[in-house]
This record gives structure tokens, sequence and C-alpha cells, in this order.
């Protein structure tokens, strides 16, 4: 490297050191560069909300607002199918495009795919590639909960070595966008399913009403009723359905915005039988079925608990300490 170009290279480490990306968002840190005309920036910290994590981290996972966002082309439909994003689901990036800050940064329109890595409780994993960029970008929104005396809030933390200049303000727009789609989730209603897991099998019901619902599956559950904490939801809503006792153990998967109208979250817990607890039988379902880890996916679910059986799957490997055969 010529005197020059290490000046230059200096110049730039500060310029970049001294400009934060668009928002306050993120912080840039290391500045070396890695080719195609980047610049990369290393992101800190992100934002803080005062929602619960499970909400924060559904947000995240909002296919509209990270194909929209992240993905930043209005051409070409995004191939990911459900409100949510999935792993494995996939949409196609427009790298740099209508970014004229930083034409240099994007070499055009780049024509790439974003790929789904992870998209659960724990956080939303995205891979960007793009012909013109060099490597793929990896990109992680990690949702983690702060407690300060009796204040508790969801700090989301974005993970990667390095992001490029041209992804900067896509990260802050898509924040922002995330931080709105929080304050609209958290008030709602919320209904519990009961992840109920024994020996590795979990416990799903066959709905009879109402027609657009019958014969499809489901995790017993129903809404929290005023006066009812989420655990104690879990509990009565068992005992109804199922003529059983249940200990709720903890939150499952992120939570699910309900579909059109009914205006609801889905919040799961996982369950175990109470010590001496009678075998769960159909009290309101045409039938339950202690469902292997092989017969997960192949089960008619509602939409909505489709979008959990990754970490339905977890918790299940976790249980019966088997192979995850996927
Ligand atoms: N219980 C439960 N409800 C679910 C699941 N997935 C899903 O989309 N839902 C929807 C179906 C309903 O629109 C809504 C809750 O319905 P529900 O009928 O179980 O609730 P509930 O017991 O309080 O209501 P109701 O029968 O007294 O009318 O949530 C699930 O796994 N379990």
């Amino acid at each position: 490297m010529t005197g020059v170009e290490r000046c230059d290279r200096s110049r730039e480490r500060r310029a970049v050191r001294s400009r934060r990306c668009s928002g306050g968002v993120l912080a840039p840190g290391n500045s070396s560069r890695t080719g195609a005309g980047t610049i990369p920036v290393v992101p800190e910290s992100a934002f803080a909300v005062d929602a619960p994590v499970h909400v924060v981290a559904a947000a995240l996972r909002h296919t509209r607002t990270v194909t929209g966002f992240l993905g930043a082309t209005a051409e070409r439909a995004p191939e990911a199918v459900g409100e949510l994003l999935l792993a494995g689901d996939r949409f196609p990036v427009a790298v740099g495009a209508g970014d004229a800050a930083e034409p240099e940064d994007a070499g055009g329109e780049g024509g790439g795919v974003g790929t789904v890595l992870r998209a659960d409780e724990a956080g939303l994993r995205l891979r960007l590639d793009s012909p013109a960029v060099g490597g793929p970008v990896l990109l992680e929104f990690r949702p983690e909960e702060r407690t300060t005396g009796n204040r508790s809030r969801c700090e989301v933390h974005l993970a990667g070595e390095s992001l490029p200049r041209w992804l900067c303000g896509r990260v802050s727009a898509c924040l922002a966008a995330v931080r709105e789609l929080v304050s609209e989730w958290a008030p709602r209603p919320v209904v519990v399913g009961t992840a109920l897991v024994e020996d590795g099998m979990l416990l799903a019901q066959q709905r009879c009403y109402p027609a657009h619902h019958a014969g499809s599956w489901e995790l017993p559950g129903g809404r929290v009723e005023p006066g009812e904490d989420e655990p104690e939801a879990v509990v009565r809503e068992c005992r109804e359905e199922l003529a059983t006792e249940v200990v709720p153990l903890g939150r499952v998967g992120t939570d699910i915005p309900l579909s059109a109208g009914s205006g609801m979250l889905l919040r799961v817990w996982r369950a175990r039988l109470a010590a001496g607890a009678r075998p769960p039988v159909p009290v309101e379902h045409r039938a339950l079925r202690w469902i292997e880890l092989s017969q997960l996916a192949g089960l008619e679910w509602l939409e909505a608990d489709r979008l959990l059986l990754d970490s339905l799957r977890t918790i299940m490997v976790a249980e019966s300490g088997k192979h995850d055969p996927k």
C-alpha cells in the first residue's frame, strides 16, 4: 500500500467512525475495506423497547417488513409466503437500488437474494447474497430481555462482523417499522396455546368448529380471561379441554399475530402433565393425538401453528434427546 493510499484509508476510517448510520441506530466501528466497494460498519447495539421479548421477536420476523425494507425491491415478489418468516424462506434483494447517497457501494441493481437462516424466539438470522457485492452479508437481530428493578424491556442487538454501507439505512428503517409493529401488537388480547410434551411427543387436538377450522389441528388453549394470568389460563383451558391437570413451564416461540380481523396474539406455553394427572381426553374436540417428531410437519395444523413448528421441534428434540430427523 502506498503512503497516499494509507492516508486515504485513515481519512476514510475517521470519516466512518465519526458518522452514525441513519437514525442513530447503528454505530460504525471497524472500517477495513472488504472488497466490492463496501465500507463495513460494526453494529454496536440497536434499540430498546418497553414490550415483551416474544412480541419483539414476532415483529422481527414480519415478512413484509423484512422483505420490504431489507430487500428494498418492489418489482419482484418475495418467495416467502406467510405473514411471518420461516427458516428457509427466500426473498429478492435489490442491492443499492434507490440508495442514491451510496451508489459506489452498491454496484447498481444487484439482483440478489435474501435467505432466512433462523426466525424464532432467539431472533432473525439472514444471509444476503448478490453478485454485485463480494461475499454474502450475514445479519442477525437478537432480542434480549433486560430487567432493571421491576422494569423489564427488550433490547434488539445486531450481530455480525460488519454491515456494508448500503444496508445501514435499510436496517434503521426496518427497525423503525419493527418498533411500530411492536406498539400495535403488544396491547392485543392473548390466546394461550399449550405445548404439552411427554416422552418427546406433543399433544395436538383436532377442531370441530367453526367450519373453516374444523378438521385442522391445534394446541390446547384459548383466550386469557380478565383477571387471569397466562399460566392460569393454560391450566384452566387444559382442565376444560382435556380434563387433566398441567404444569406450565415457560414460553415457547415468538408470538403469532392471528389473522384477519381477530386482533389477537397466539402465545404458546410449554407444559407437562402434573404428577398423578389423568391422561388427556378430548372434551370439546374431535380427536387428540400424541405427535412424534417425524409427524410434526405433516399434520394439518391451523396456519398460525405452522409458524411455530421450528420452536416446537426444538422442545420435542430437547425432551426426547433424539436426533432431529427433519
Ligand atoms: N387454542 C388455540 N387456538 C388457536 C391455535 N391456533 C390458532 O390460530 N388459534 C385461534 C383459533 C381461534 O380463532 C382463537 C382461539 O380460539 P378458542 O376457540 O380456542 O378460544 P376460546 O376457547 O377462548 O374460545 P371459545 O371456544 O370459548 O369461543 O385462536 C391454537 O394452537 N390453539
